[in-house]
């Protein structure tokens, strides 16, 4: 497992190790002691996964202190177009993002931060798009950024699959960091 820093503070890109044979693929997506290496001593609390259609957009989500948590995220099958946005205030890569293409070929996991919100667009239908946190999800300290107002344009998407819900969140010029 290959740990690389990116444009955002604390943001790694996470080659995977993976095996492949005449039955497929063998894929390691957590090493503790790769992580602590790295001085990352977290305790992932919940794991889940969610299916995707193509064009779908999920975020952009974080959670208020103090149940902020940490993120481990990967796609097991298809691949999405990830975002991650700096919202701490005190940080020097503030109010910047950063995109990533997730998928099964190249198999990278991106480790995200307490901070930083994530949101991500389907590029394949059935799309698979794994995560470990930190905590235990907390629904009174869900929170979020609308997905187009902070300057990304996902690929120019105008029609995305979308939840009511994210689309009710704040616009990024609206928000006031909870993160200091
Ligand atoms: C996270 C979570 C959600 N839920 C409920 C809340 C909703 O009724 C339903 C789906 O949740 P949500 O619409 O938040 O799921 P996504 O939009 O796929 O959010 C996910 O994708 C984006 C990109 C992320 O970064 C979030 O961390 C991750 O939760 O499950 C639970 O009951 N427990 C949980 O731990």
């Amino acid at each position: 497992m290959k740990l690389n820093k990116t444009s955002i503070d604390g943001l790694l890109l996470i080659e995977n190790f993976q095996a492949e044979d005449n039955r497929g693929a063998f894929v390691k997506t957590f090493n503790r002691d790769d992580f602590s290496n790295n001085s990352l001593n977290v305790e992932w609390k919940e794991s889940y996964f969610s299916i995707s259609h193509k064009g779908t957009i999920r975020g952009m989500h974080f959670q208020n202190p103090p149940h902020d948590h940490e993120k481990l995220v990967y796609v097991a099958k298809g691949a999405i177009i990830d975002v991650v946005l700096d919202l701490r205030s005190d940080s020097n890569t503030f109010s910047q993002y950063e995109i990533f293409e997730l998928n099964d070929r190249n198999r990278y996991s991106l480790y995200i931060p307490k901070g930083l919100a994530h949101g991500f667009m389907s590029l394949e239908d059935g799309t698979i798009t794994v995560y470990n946190v930190s905590t235990v999800y907390a629904p009174e300290s869900d929170n979020g950024i609308l997905y187009n107002s902070f300057g990304y344009d996902w690929n120019g998407i105008t029609k995305p699959i979308i939840s009511e819900r994210d689309l009710k969140f704040q616009p990024f010029t609206k928000f006031k960091s909870p993160f200091l």
